[in-house]
């Protein structure tokens, strides 16, 4: 596998696109519903026919590969994933995402029903699994058929985009703790502090899935039991280590990345009838999905320099995978049912627009941030360390030994001095047993002598002097031999002293040297536990196969590239079938009679006849896309409205407007964070000082605490109805616009064919004490609309500006424009832009003054200012637009994007 030759080059390649329908559910058949979606796979084809009209021309499209609704797990794994996991097996970057409404099969493709997933399941439950448990057996099957030098290191993470923010499925941390992107020049973008698991096998990369798949956030909706309700991203990183075979002792590594997505469905709120969390979910689902609408058509318009990834951070994440280096493939879920025709046509245009986005994928080889290389090289370091400690062990046997010489020589040289001292005290002892010997005799001697002795006596006596005499001299000898015995004894006692010091000595020593010794064995043996625990994170290839099923396996890998490359010829046949009857009819044309020529001129005049009524339909169907955003935006926006005027009616009651607008002044609003950040403020009393409250923990803990310990008693409330509201609310939404929550209908406030720009209301600003209007919060909104680029939301200083009087409203009268305490600005900002694509493409605020409240006017949009003092703006009708020649379709227009509520069109 390893070879010398240069990375080869990348080339473009475009997304690979897999539409796939699932069966009619229960709730369909129940609706009677019938199918309008019909799977052509031969030709890779999807037709899609309009309601009510089954004899009618269908909408058609072509992609890569397409599945009806019987397909297998298998067959879509096969064709669709197979190749991405080799590629990545190879050390390219593949991504798989799954697009479409929800409720069709999304999670069922990646995933696989959560039955299946228990490793305990029947074979035929097994064989419902999605791509992404059939990718993680796929990785592990070919490391094991992989040649035995091989090595390679696994690892997972997985996360999960939940209301734009950034969660760790696998990680410990706590929920609140959202993750931030960040981008490095070797890592590209990634996620700060986000969890990855080095597996070695595949139950335990089933492990993480498994339990990264219980934290994710699922729901209950209309149109789904278990609605995913964030878009979640499982990665599997594999890096692989071969040596190369050209002597150097250097290695090749290669890191491969694996995202696997499923996103969240887009969805209707009227389908899905979401309320309270649910909306919300739906909001940030649809706003984010919307934004990868516009990556992809910002990366296929070609003409846009500029690619909005940072609109969502879905769209920053993908960011490799929609125009980078990275292998693409797009799986777009269907229904078949005629009920879901508008959204099934939406995902049909999403998916064959994502065909047209080009990636320049390469192989990742020698990356610098490569674990694996890292590891190799601290096991490297580590045996080097070891070998040096082994060389050392080995000299601090002999050391050892030495000292057991030592030691037993010591012991030696200890009897030696032992017997030399005895020895003399021995000599000693005899000598002072001699002198006591001759004292005694002398005694002896004298006491016996007199001079009556006889002769014989005498001359005894005289033996016996001369004897002493000789003893006497002889004694004197050996008192000089006792002297130097004693000086000697003393040398000894010297010695045996100086001994005992030095035996003491290596005594310490010896034991100093054992402890050394203890030390660099256990010092060994950590050092080895530390090599094997190193190694152990690494998989060696061919690890668990023996020879025959290493073959059988790659026979199989092989089986499966001869069956792709068949269905590829077959592809190619079908479509050379195609041409050669195109150009036989060209031919025909050429040299039939004027007659035959007349015939094929008919033809032609029927196929342009029906590519003029496409493009009608096309229109049409934009048309009513746009139609069924726009009321899903206005729903949103009245939403919005409602909430924001409860919020405002709230932080009124509790501070002062002066207050507010200080507080906003000094306020900043972080992109990264998504939130607002306000200051530390203190509420000075007049006669209590109260604390200072900081943004911090402590801050909100204090608030928190004070919230706990007040109670809320609103005034001539009767206990029992409030009871019943706050639940209905609560039920509905807590800021639904529903009867219950007490907030009135749209026609009492005057929203209904006059837009936002009806009636006069009770002034309800902030800042200014003219009378405001109804429009007010569209007066925000509209001044995205006046061609000002409105890129971030920035408070700071921008209050002072303003009110701003304004004339020109929805009705003709004052109005006044002034900043919102919004409680969610950032919704506001994007809905600023969604209705700056509601805006006739030429619209000029100052023109626009005198479209108002006409008949036939769809979206009255008055009574706020643009942000620069002027007038406010009235929509005219579609219809107004299309006679004025104004409308277009919004993909004309590539400056302009959509983001809104509804599902994302072009
Ligand atoms: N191809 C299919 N064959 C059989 N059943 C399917 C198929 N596709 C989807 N289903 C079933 O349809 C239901 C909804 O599917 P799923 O949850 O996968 O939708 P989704 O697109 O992920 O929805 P959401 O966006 O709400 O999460 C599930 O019960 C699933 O088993």
């Amino acid at each position: 596998m390893a070879n010398n030759k240069p990375a080869k080059p990348a080339t473009a390649e475009c997304v690979k696109v897999m539409v796939r329908t699932r069966p009619m559910n229960q709730k369909e058949f129940d609706r009677g519903s019938t199918r309008v979606v019909q799977v052509e796979s031969t030709t890779s084809q999807i037709q899609l026919f309009k309601p009510g009209e089954p004899e009618g021309v269908p909408r058609s499209f072509t992609f890569d590969v397409v599945y009806g609704e019987d397909s297998q797990q298998q067959a879509v794994y096969d064709e669709c994933a197979f190749g991405l996991v080799e590629s990545v097996l190879e050390g390219y970057n593949g991504t798989m995402f799954a697009y479409g409404q929800t409720g069709c099969g999304k999670t069922h493709t990646m995933m696989g029903p959560a039955a299946s997933l228990d490793p305990s399941c029947s074979p035929e439950m097994q064989e419902l699994r999605g791509i992404i448990p059939r990718a993680v057996r796929h990785i592990f099957s070919f490391i094991d058929a992989a040649d035995k030098g091989i090595k390679f290191l696994v690892r997972c993470s997985y996360l999960e985009i939940y209301n734009e923010n950034i969660l760790d499925l696998l990680g410990a941390r706590k929920e609140q703790e959202h993750l931030q992107i960040k981008e490095d020049p070797n890592k590209g973008i990634f996620v700060k502090d986000l969890t990855t698991v080095i597996v070695k096998s595949v139950p335990e990369l089933e492990k993480m899935l498994f339990a990264g798949m219980k934290n994710r956030k699922v729901g209950e909706t209309a149109m789904n039991k278990d609605s995913s309700r964030s878009h979640s991203i499982f990665t599997i990183y594999i890096e692989t280590a071969e040596d190369l075979k050209d002597g150097t002792g250097k290695q090749k590594i290669k890191a491969g990345k694996l995202n696997l997505v499923d996103l969240a469905g887009s969805e209707r709120q009227s389908k899905t009838q979401a309320t309270g969390a649910r909306l919300d979910e739906a909001k940030a689902i649809n706003l984010s999905l919307s934004a990868l609408g516009n990556v992809i058509k910002a990366l296929v318009d070609g003409g846009s320099s500029h690619v909005p990834y940072r609109d969502s951070k879905l769209t920053r994440l993908l960011q490799d995978s929609l125009g980078g280096n990275t292998k693409t493939v797009m799986v777009a879920a269907l229904s078949p049912a005629d009920y879901n025709y508008d959204e099934t046509l939406s995902t049909l245009h999403y998916a064959n627009r994502a065909k047209s986005i080009k990636n320049k994928p390469r192989i990742n080889e020698d990356p610098k941030d490569a674990l694996l290389k890292e590891y190799e090289q601290e096991i490297k370091q580590l045996r080097a360390l070891l070998a040096q400690l082994q060389s050392q062990g080995a000299t601090s046997a002999q050391m050892g030994e030495a000292l057991q010489n030592m030691q037993q020589s010591l012991k030696a040289a200890k009897a030696a001095d032992h017997a030399r001292v005895e020895d003399n005290v021995d000599s000693l002892i005899k000598k002072l047993e001699l002198q006591g010997k001759k004292i005694k005799i002398i005694e002896e001697e004298e006491d016996g002598d007199d001079q009556y002795s006889s002769p014989e006596v005498k001359r005894k006596k005289k033996a016996k002097r001369a004897r002493q005499q000789q003893e006497e001299d002889n004694e004197e000898e050996d008192d000089e031999l006792a002297f130097q015995k004693q000086r000697e004894l003393e040398e000894v006692m010297k010695q045996k002293e100086t001994l005992d010091q030095d035996k003491q000595r290596i005594a310490v020593e010896l034991q100093q040297k054992e402890q050394l010794l203890q030390r660099e064995a256990e010092e060994k043996m950590s050092l080895e536990q530390v090599i094997k625990e190193m190694e152990k994170k690494l998989v060696n290839g061919g690890q668990a196969l023996e020879d025959k099923e290493r073959e059988q396996a790659r026979a199989y890998r092989e089986y499966q590239e001869q069956i792709r490359q068949q269905k590829r010829k077959e592809k190619q046949l079908v479509e050379e079938k195609k041409r050669k009857e195109d150009e036989m009819l060209t031919v025909q044309k050429q040299y039939n009679n004027l007659q035959d020529e007349v015939s094929e001129n008919r033809k032609v005049i029927e196929l342009l006849k029906r590519q003029v009524f496409e493009t009608r339909q096309e229109l049409k169907d934009y048309k009513e896309e746009q139609q069924g955003d726009r009321d899903e935006m206005l729903q949103t926006i009245r939403q919005q409205g409602y909430d924001l005027k409860f919020y405002r009616k709230l932080v009124r009651m509790l501070m002062k407007d002066e207050e507010i607008a200080k507080l906003k002044v000094k306020s900043e609003y972080d992109d990264d964070t998504d939130d607002w950040i306000v200051p530390q403020f203190k509420l000075a009393a007049k006669e209590v000082t109260l604390p200072t409250l900081g943004m911090g923990r402590k801050g909100y803990d204090m608030m928190e605490q004070e919230k706990e310990n007040r109670e809320l008693a609103i005034d001539g409330g009767d206990s029992n109805d409030e009871e019943e509201g706050y639940s209905q609310q609560k039920k509905g939404g807590l800021f639904s616009k529903n009867p219950a929550s007490g907030v009135r209908s749209s026609q009492q406030k005057g929203i209904n064919g006059g837009g936002f720009g009806g009636q006069p209301q009770a002034p309800e600003t902030y800042f200014a004490p003219a009378a405001n209007r109804r429009g007010d919060i569209n007066g925000s909104i509209i001044s995205g609309a006046s061609g000002q680029p409105q890129k971030r939301v920035q408070s700071r200083g921008r209050a002072q500006q303003l009110p701003t009087q304004q004339k020109g409203g929805a009705n003709g009268q004052t109005s006044t424009s002034h900043i919102l305490m919004s409680p969610d600005p950032p919704i506001l900002a994007k809905n600023n832009k969604a209705m700056a694509q509601l805006a006739p493409l030429d619209h000029n605020p100052v023109q626009n003054t005198s479209i108002l409240n006409t008949p036939g006017s769809t979206l009255g949009l008055g009574g706020g200012g643009n942000g620069r003092g002027g007038p406010g703006m009235n929509l005219p009708s579609l219809e107004t637009l299309q006679q004025q020649n104004k409308l277009q379709p919004l993909n004309h227009v590539p400056t302009k994007k959509i983001i809104g509520t509804g599902q994302p069109k072009y």
